[in-house]
């Protein structure tokens, strides 16, 4: 028995295709285009490539892109100040900052001067305790875009045992919310869990989003278990090479036993950008009331 592998890239092109139509009635509308700013500070390459993949889908689907690339020495007041412009800035709708940011900043500080109702992933405090609390918010991508995925797979969630792996604020959390509004018995992992391969081997629906490269082994799996991996970590390079890219899951093991499994590249990662401009749109129809 094999795994069916969840075509993450096909399902998020189809959502941007979905985008594109809505964005275009959006402006007919409206005599509005939705526009979403992305704030970068210093020079990570994985993070101008991310930021270079974004404005280019924003575009492609009809909105604006309004990018700032900042230097990696930018006070932490520095920023503030543009994220104030920002917020009063009626093209923008939606705001990004680009984490990981510099140490000398605070990220709390900064992703909690995001005016709420543009902040498009969903870190604010403000949609964070919106979403615990069964509120419409803005919701953070991954998950979201992990829940989409989901549900295209099973329809109704309802009294599926989920296990999510990782508590972080941007993924784990808030994946927990989703599934718990889903109905589903959520359990959350982490490094300090007893017996997390039995843990894991409990679930219907195992959610990954530890950044430890190919943790999940084949035998912490339910056979037939639908397996999420939110993991992206790159593996040290060989021969001068660029590292590969693998997931929090180890994809070979797994495929043996699950029933459906997201790869690392090509599964959730295209979602997330899919996500971002869905949260746009959303932002945009919230702001013009
Ligand atoms: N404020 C903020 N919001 C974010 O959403 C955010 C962030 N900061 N910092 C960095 C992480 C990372 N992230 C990814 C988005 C898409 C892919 C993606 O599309 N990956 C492709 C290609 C992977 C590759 O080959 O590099 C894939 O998985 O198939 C990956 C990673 C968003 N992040």
């Amino acid at each position: 028995m094999s795994a069916e592998v969840i075509d993450g890239k096909a399902f998020a092109d189809g959502l941007l295709r979905a985008l594109e139509d809505d964005v275009r009635a959006f402006k007919k509308e409206h005599d509005l285009v939705p526009g979403l700013a992305v704030v970068v500070v210093g020079h990570d390459p994985a993070s101008q490539i991310y930021v270079g993949s974004k404005a280019r889908r924003t575009v492609e689907i009809g909105m604006r892109s309004y990018e700032h690339r900042l230097e990696e020495a930018t006070s932490e007041a520095d920023l503030l100040a543009l994220i104030r412009r920002l917020n009063s800035a009626p093209e923008v709708h939606g705001i990004l900052v680009q984490l990981p940011l510099p140490p000398h900043i605070d990220d709390a500080a900064v992703l909690d001067a995001i005016a709420p109702e543009k902040d498009v992933d969903g870190f604010h405090v403000i949609n964070a305790g919106r979403l615990a609390t069964g509120q419409s918010a803005l919701v953070p991508c991954t998950p979201s875009g992990c829940l989409q995925l989901l549900k295209s797979i099973h329809g109704d969630l309802a009294g599926m045992r989920a296990l999510v792996l990782g508590r972080s604020n941007i993924v784990g959390k808030p994946m927990a919310q989703l599934l718990l509004a889903e109905s589903c018995t959520v359990t959350i992992a982490h490094s300090r869990t007893r017996d997390l391969p039995g843990e894991c081997r409990r679930a219907d629906i195992l959610v990954a989003a530890v950044g430890r490269p190919r943790m999940v082994k084949g035998d912490w799996i339910k056979p037939g278990a639908t397996v999420i991996d939110v993991g992206i970590n790159r593996l040290p390079a060989v021969d001068g090479g660029k590292g590969k890219i693998v997931g929090d899951v180890d994809f070979e093991e797994a495929l043996a036993v699950a029933g459906h499994i997201t790869p690392v590249p090509g599964g959730v990662g295209p979602m997330t950008i899919a996500c971002l401009l869905q949260n746009t749109l959303k932002a945009a129809r919230v702001q013009i009331g």
